[in-house]
């Protein structure tokens, strides 16, 4: 038996007793996902770069002054999607900055000449035309949100998702990375994926480890979504994600958490939650990434054979062929997936119906076109 108090005990494991943790982990694993491992074919749409925070770590994000700054236009997204569709892509990851509206004239300007009073406003019809246009299914990661915002983009979208980061309150002090981000406050992540779970949203959301968190604020972090999950049923998937260091950013400098960090917070993830949650970790931010199958990961996330990780520029993704030969030799299948998972696709709402039935093999992964 491995506890609660043994996870929240494991920050300096010896070598023995981390083999151990990452041990359970993968029974945990091979018991409810078996030996295989997920993604998501996508395309990333990033609808503005403008965002009323300014997290320590985004590299993403552009302020007004900066000619990189923008919106993406109605034929802007179209076409992403359309060429990601030629390419056998499934998702349209919509990932955008926060309410810059509220912050930025320039970007109410900007708004205003496309017809649009809010950012939400534009990414609801922006969804609408992905789904009229192309067969592409949205999946909205547009940070906090209203209840009546996930009930509008939940006519449009199969799933959101919002990482809650951390619940530390602490991370918003002076020198820290959520230091005047009013949307990284946690009680306002909390929120927003309880708000999701009422409405029945399948909901991502995850972790960003090596912010300047402790180890018991992370299990905190990881326990506070899985209450979420017991009480609604909705976290269909947790993300641990490194902190890369970005050029540029408030972070430049900072010290990025390890392998070994990483190796540990995936197995206490599988660990914590309830083994439904599917374990997600990013194949682009770390070389050996093929180790994290040993830790209890059962997906690699999002991968496009189109876009770049707009989060991570700098990362590309390993070829398809590649994810597949290094997650072969740990033993494991790679497999294809839709931005909803099987056991939520019985449930989804009429409008994507269709769309999403005509993209799921029988036992609800995806009907794979493409192996690279
Ligand atoms: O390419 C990326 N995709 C990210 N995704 C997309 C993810 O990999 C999958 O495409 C979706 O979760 C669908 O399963 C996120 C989705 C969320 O809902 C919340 C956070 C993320 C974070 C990233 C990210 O940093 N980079
Ligand atoms: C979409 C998600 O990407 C993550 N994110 C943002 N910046 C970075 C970075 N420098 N390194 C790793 N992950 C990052 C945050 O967790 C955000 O919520
Ligand atoms: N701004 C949102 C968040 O931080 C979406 C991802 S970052 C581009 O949650
Ligand atoms: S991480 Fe998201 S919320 Fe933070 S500055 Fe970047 S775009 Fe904005």
């Amino acid at each position: 038996m491995i506890t609660i108090d043994d996870v929240y005990a494991a920050d300096r494991v010896s070598e023995a007793e981390l083999a151990r943790l990452r041990q359970r982990a993968c029974e945990i694993r091979d018991q409810y996902w078996g030996r295989e491992i997920t993604y998501s074919r996508k395309v990333f749409i990033p609808l503005t770069n403008m965002c009323r925070n300014t997290c320590g770590y985004c590299v993403f994000v552009k302020h007004p002054g900066d000619p990189a700054a923008n919106y993406l236009t109605p034929e802007d997204v179209l076409d992403i999607a359309r060429r990601g569709e030629r390419l056998g892509c499934k998702e349209a990851l919509f990932s955008l900055g926060e309410r810059p509206e509220r912050r930025y004239p320039e970007a109410a300007a900007i708004l205003k000449d496309l017809g649009y009073a809010t950012t939400v406003d534009y990414l609801v019809d922006a969804c609408r035309l992905v789904l009229e246009h192309t067969s592409l299914i949205p999946h909205v990661n547009a940070g906090t949100l209203t209840e009546e915002e996930v009930e509008r983009l939940g006519e449009v979208s199969a799933s959101m998702g919002m990482m809650l980061e951390n619940v530390s309150k602490r991370l918003s002090k002076p020198g820290l990375p959520h230091h005047a981000c009013p949307d990284k406050a946690p009680v306002l992540r909390l929120r927003t994926i309880e708000a999701a779970g009422r409405l029945g949203v399948p909901f991502t959301t995850g972790i960003l480890i090596g912010i300047g968190e402790t180890w018991s604020e992370r299990i905190d972090s990881l326990i506070a979504i899985n209450d979420i999950h017991l009480r609604h049923g909705n976290v269909q998937e947790v993300i641990v994600q490194n902190f890369r260091a970005k050029a540029g950013t408030a972070m430049a400098e900072w010290i990025e958490p390890s392998r070994h960090e990483m190796l540990k917070t995936l197995a206490a993830a599988r660990i914590v939650l309830d083994p439904s949650i599917s374990l997600q970790a990013p194949p682009n931010l770390d070389e050996e990434f093929e180790d994290y199958i040993e830790s209890g990961i059962n997906d690699w996330g999002g991968i496009s054979p189109l876009t770049k990780d707009h989060i991570n520029p700098e990362r590309a993704w390993p070829a398809l062929g590649e994810l597949s030969r290094r997650t072969s030799a740990k033993g494991y299948r790679l497999a294809e997936r839709l931005t909803v998972y099987p056991r939520y696709l019985a449930e989804c709402r009429e409008a994507l119906a269709g769309p999403l039935s005509r993209l799921a093999r029988a036992d609800g992964l995806a009907r794979e076109q493409f192996t690279s």
